[in-house]
C-alpha cells in the first residue's frame, strides 16, 4: 500500500486498468450476521460523508429522468456500472456529472433530507455533511435559494428523524483560487452562511493542487468560528498531511491515508490527538488503496491514532456506514466493545458540544450493555 500510494500521481491519472473489484466484494466477508446486527442498531456519529455523493441510485435516477441531457443513465442498475472507477480522476468526472443534476434549491432540499433518511436508517443520530456550494453557485442555483434548502432540509430531518446535521462548507481545490473565494465568503457572510455551519474543507484531487495556497481562506474561516477538516493524503504522500496541520491548521483529516508512509507523522497526529477520517472502501473504489487488506487503518491504531470509521460517497463506492463498521470489525479484529468505542471516536472527534457528545456516547453505552447481556 505505501508503494501504491507513493506512486499517487500515476494512479490518479492512469490509464483504465479494467474492472475494480466488484462493490459486492467490498461488502466485508466473514463478519458474522450477529455482529452486522449489532452495527445497524448501533448508535453513531457520521463525521465524513459528500452532500452530492450521497445521492441514492433512486434520487440519482430520479434527477436523471428530468435532465435527459445528461450523461448519467436514469436507469438504477445501470448506475453500478457508471460507479465503477478506473482511477481517482474517473470518480472525479462521474461526480461532477451527478453535480450537474442538481438544478434548482428544490433539488438540493430533496436531496438533503433524502440523505438524512438513509443517515437516520442507520441509527446515525449525528453528521456532519460535506458540501461544496461553489459548485452550485456557479451552476445557477441562487445562494440564498441553496442555503434556505439545505436548512430547511436540516430542521425537517432533525424534528422527523432525530438526526442532527451540521455542515463542512469545501473548497474544490481544483476549480482554483476563485473556488477558494466564493467557498470562503459563503461560509463567513453572515447574511448569508447557514446557521448549521461548523467547519470548513478541501476536497477533489491533490496532486498539482498545493494545500499552502488555500491559507489565507482557510484563516479568514477559522477566524469566523470554522473548524479546519481538509483532505489530505489521499492521493499523496505524508507531506500533503503536513501541510494541511502546518498550513491549514487542520484539526482533522480527510483520509489522511498515506500518513503511514511517516512514522513521525503518525506519532504527531496521536499526540496531537488529530483525528483521521478513514473511509476504507472509498479508498479502494477511487483505487488510491490497492485493497481492503493493504488498507493501513491497522498502523493508525497501532500508532495511537485516533480514527473514525466514515463512508465518504456510498451509494458511488457500494457501501454504507453500517458497511464501513463491518470492514472496520474485520480489518482491526473488532467486538461489540471495539465497535462501540469505535463509535465514540466518532462522537468524541465531532464538533457537537460536550453535553451533545455525553448524550451520544451514554446511548453508545447503554444499547451495548443491552446488547451484551440479552
Ligand atoms: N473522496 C473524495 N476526495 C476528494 N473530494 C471528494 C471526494 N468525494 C467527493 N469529493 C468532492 O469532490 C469535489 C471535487 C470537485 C472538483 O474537483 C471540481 C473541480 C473543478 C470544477 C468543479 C465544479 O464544480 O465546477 C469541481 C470536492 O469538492 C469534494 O467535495
Ligand atoms: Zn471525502
Amino acid at each position: 500500500m505505501t508503494e501504491h500510494i507513493a506512486h499517487g500521481e500515476r494512479r490518479e491519472h492512469s490509464a483504465p486498468t479494467g474492472r475494480p473489484e466488484n462493490p459486492e466484494h467490498l461488502v466485508a466477508p466473514g463478519v458474522p450476521r450477529d455482529l452486522r446486527a449489532f452495527i445497524a442498531g448501533l448508535p453513531k456519529a457520521e463525521l465524513h460523508v459528500h452532500h452530492v455523493g450521497s445521492a441514492s441510485p433512486r434520487i440519482v435516477a430520479e434527477l436523471a429522468a428530468r435532465h435527459p441531457d445528461s450523461a448519467v443513465p436514469s436507469d438504477p442498475e445501470a448506475l453500478v456500472d457508471y460507479f465503477t472507477f478506473t482511477d481517482f480522476a474517473h470518480f472525479i468526472q462521474v461526480y461532477l456529472s451527478v453535480v450537474d443534476l442538481i438544478r434548482t434549491p428544490e433539488d438540493v432540499r430533496l436531496l438533503t433530507y433524502e440523505v438524512a433518511r438513509e443517515l437516520a436508517r442507520q441509527q446515525v443520530r449525528y453528521a456532519e455533511l460535506t458540501l461544496t456550494p461553489f459548485s452550485s453557485t456557479r451552476r445557477g442555483i441562487d445562494e440564498r435559494g441553496f442555503m434556505e434548502a439545505i436548512e430547511d432540509a436540516r430542521k425537517a430531518a432533525e424534528a422527523e428523524f432525530g438526526t442532527v446535521l451540521r455542515w463542512c462548507f469545501d473548497i474544490p481545490g481544483e476549480a482554483g483560487l476563485e473556488a477558494a473565494e466564493e467557498t470562503t465568503r459563503l461560509a463567513t457572510d453572515d447574511r448569508v452562511r447557514p446557521e448549521g455551519l461548523v467547519s470548513f474543507g478541501l476536497g477533489g484531487p491533490e496532486i498539482g493542487v498545493p494545500r499552502p495556497q488555500f491559507k489565507p481562506y482557510f484563516d479568514r474561516a477559522i477566524a469566523a468560528g470554522l473548524r479546519s477538516v481538509p483532505h489530505a493524503g489521499e492521493t499523496t504522500g505524508p507531506e500533503t498531511v503536513w501541510d494541511a496541520l502546518t498550513h491549514l491548521r487542520a484539526e482533522r483529516i480527510g483520509h489522511g491515508t498515506s500518513s503511514a508512509q511517516d512514522p513521525k507523522l503518525l506519532a504527531h497526529l496521536a499526540e496531537h490527538r488529530v483525528p483521521l477520517e478513514v473511509c476504507p472502501t472509498s479508498n479502494i473504489a477511487t483505487r488510491a488503496v490497492r485493497s481492503l487488506d493493504e488498507h493501513p487503518i491497522r498502523e493508525f491504531v497501532r500508532a495511537g491514532v485516533l480514527v473514525t470509521v466514515n463512508s465518504d460517497d456510498p451509494p458511488m463506492f457500494g457501501t454504507d456506514l453500517n458497511n464501513e463498521y463491518a470492514v472496520a470489525a474485520r480489518l482491526l479484529d473488532l467486538d461489540e466493545r471495539g465497535l462501540a468505542d469505535l463509535a465514540k471516536n466518532a462522537v468524541r472527534a465531532s464538533f457537537l458540544d460536550g453535553p451533545g457528545q455525553a448524550r451520544i456516547a451514554d446511548e453508545i453505552d447503554a444499547y451495548t450493555m443491552a446488547w451484551l447481556t440479552r
